[in-house]
């Protein structure tokens, strides 16, 4: 019998929110059987990270290569350096009827929406923006100028919200996490219940 294909999970959100700390949160609980995408990209490995485990770092050169051969899915420029989701992956894994957790910004995730409409959208939101800031504030990653920037660029991302299935709020780490589960349970049964009807349907004629 043909294997029935898996959901594409798409969580994305402005820079800062907690898209990392939460998916990072997800995956250790180890109550989902999501499969996480990992993507490319060509910023360096910053302490502790792990080739081929947090990301598949490349050169600029070997990232045009991916770009020009069609190898993925959306790709990004963000802060001066390249992101990318690997094609290959996502196609065999939900093809083996597996979920797979993409983690990636608002311009990549509107590319999937393209390619992929049938996916489940999520929009990590900030409880507010001040706390926005102060988030990116405390992670220490930026500059002041580049800290403006970010929350410009983020008020515009958040105006995006719209194009999305869900839009969960990261007040509490956990919290978001356990929508985002229950999220993605309500949405299996959604979708078992349209296939089940379907079939019915067919038998009916
Ligand atoms: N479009 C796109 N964005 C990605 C991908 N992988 C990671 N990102 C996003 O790139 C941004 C920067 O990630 P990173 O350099 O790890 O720093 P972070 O800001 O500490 O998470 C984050 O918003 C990620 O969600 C990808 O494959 N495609
Ligand atoms: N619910 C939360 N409450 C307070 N701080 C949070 C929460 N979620 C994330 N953070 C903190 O906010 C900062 C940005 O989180 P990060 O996961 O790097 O965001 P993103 O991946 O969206 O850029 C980190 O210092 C992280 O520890």
């Amino acid at each position: 019998m043909k294997k029935e294909r898996g959901l594409l999970i798409v969580l994305s959100g402005p820079s800062g929110v907690g898209k990392g700390t939460v998916r990072k949160t997800i995956f250790s609980q180890n109550d989902t059987n999501f499969e996480y995408s990992i993507s490319v990209t060509t910023r360096k490995p910053r302490e502790g990270e792990v080739d081929g485990v947090d990301y598949f770092f490349k050169s600029r050169e070997e990232f045009e290569e991916m770009i020009k051969h069609d190898k993925l899915l959306e790709w990004a420029e963000y802060v001066g350096n390249y992101y990318g989701t690997p094609i290959d992956y996502v196609e065999k894994t939900l093809s083996e009827g597996k979920d797979v957790f993409l983690e990636i910004e608002v311009q990549g995730a509107i590319q999937v929406r393209k390619a992929f409409a049938e996916g489940l959208f999520i929009f990590l939101m900030p409880p507010s923006l001040s706390e926005l800031k102060s988030r990116i504030v405390t992670r220490g990653t930026e500059t002041n100028e580049l800290i403006e920037n970010r929350m410009k660029v983020a008020k515009e991302e958040i105006e995006l919200m719209d194009a999305y299935d869900y839009v969960v709020e990261n007040d509490h780490v956990e919290l978001a996490c356990e929508r985002i589960k229950a999220i993605v349970q309500a949405e299996h049964c959604r979708r078992e219940r349209i296939a089940h009807l379907y079939k019915k349907m067919l038998e009916v004629e």
